[in-house]
């Protein structure tokens, strides 16, 4: 991606309001989910409110940690392969994050804008939906999504660490964590994952088979490539060469931020208790649902 420095500063500001956050002090509450004072504000979601999307604004929905990096890459790469552009980031992408005023300076963007968020479904301006822009939702089965945000805090020097994986378990499962809890934003969405203009896709499935998951992405968003395009942004989006340029991408923060890419990490730090407890709320939660079995737990969240 070229000129991420917008990016990488606005992540460095961040981390550096991060250094002086304690954990008990990083959330503030908005409509009942707690997100980070380090990169939200309530003034930027009241101007929120007023967002006009557009038609072909390309919307990546997600719960943190399901690989919404990894998604704005290969958007950016389908951009640049059908129009010859670098996608540039003019604003910090994450839609909810930023000062008040980014959505009056994204009216002068050009399309195709990209617009990343990990707000809950309920949460999205209501623009994107009355003007029918595609949104893609990407999910990652609850367990390694888990162990993801844990060794983020705990991995990231800057960032408020938790006293241990068991605390931070807790909090996961009560939804005391940024952007609020995973189960809900899951059932938020698994009543609308077949509607107009909605795809849903799987990290794991990314996982298995890269070029496969870009052709459906860039046929979804109405990218028309060669074969030989997508062979070469499938090889450019591997985890191995996306680390290999994360500095340059991310900044400091990038081999944190992309840290193993695996599935099935979790098994390195649940505890059988844990393992019973997430299943029993996955039961609870989603069994029998539509997003249910395509999160496909009994493979990947199963010993
Ligand atoms: N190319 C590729 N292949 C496989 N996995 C990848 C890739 N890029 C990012 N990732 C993994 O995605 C995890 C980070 O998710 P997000 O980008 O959504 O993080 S964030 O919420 O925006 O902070 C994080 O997962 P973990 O490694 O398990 O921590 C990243 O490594």
């Amino acid at each position: 991606m070229a000129n991420k420095s917008k990016f990488i500063d606005y992540i460095d500001e961040a981390l550096e309001k991060s250094k002086e956050t304690a954990l008990s002090h990083l959330f503030f509450t908005h409509q009942g989910i707690p997100y980070p004072i380090t990169m939200c504000t309530s003034e930027t979601f009241q101007a929120l409110d007023n967002f006009e999307a557009r038609s072909n604004d390309i919307v990546l929905a997600s719960y943190p940690k399901c690989g919404s990096n990894w998604i704005l890459h290969i958007i950016s790469e389908l951009i640049f392969a059908e129009s010859n552009k670098k996608y540039e980031y003019p604003e910090f992408p994450i839609l909810e994050c930023g000062d008040p005023e980014k959505y009056q300076r994204m009216k002068q963007f050009p399309s195709p804008r990209i617009l990343a968020t990990h707000l809950h479904y309920d949460k999205l301006p209501g623009s994107i939906f009355k003007n029918k822009a595609k949104i893609l939702v990407i999910f990652r089965n609850p367990k390694d999504t888990a162990v993801s945000f844990f060794h983020f805090h705990n991995d990231v020097p800057d960032i408020p660490s938790y006293g241990s994986w068991d605390e931070f378990f807790r909090q996961f499962m009560k939804g005391q964590v940024s952007w609020g809890s995973y189960f809900d934003f899951a059932i938020n969405w698994n009543k609308h994952l077949d509607d107009e203009n909605v795809k849903f896709i799987l990290y794991e499935d990314l996982k298995k088979n890269l070029t496969a998951g870009i052709k459906q992405i860039a046929e979804f968003f109405g990218f028309s490539l060669t074969g030989e395009q997508i062979q070469t942004i499938s090889a450019q989006s591997t985890f191995q060469a996306m680390r290999a340029k994360s500095q340059e991408t991310h900044g400091a923060v990038g081999p944190f931020l992309f840290r193993k890419g695996e599935v099935g990490d979790w098994k390195n730090l649940f505890s059988e208790t844990q393992n019973q407890e997430m299943d029993e709320k996955f039961k609870q939660c989603l069994a029998g649902t539509s997003l249910g079995a395509k999160l496909k737990y009994e493979s990947y969240c199963h010993p």
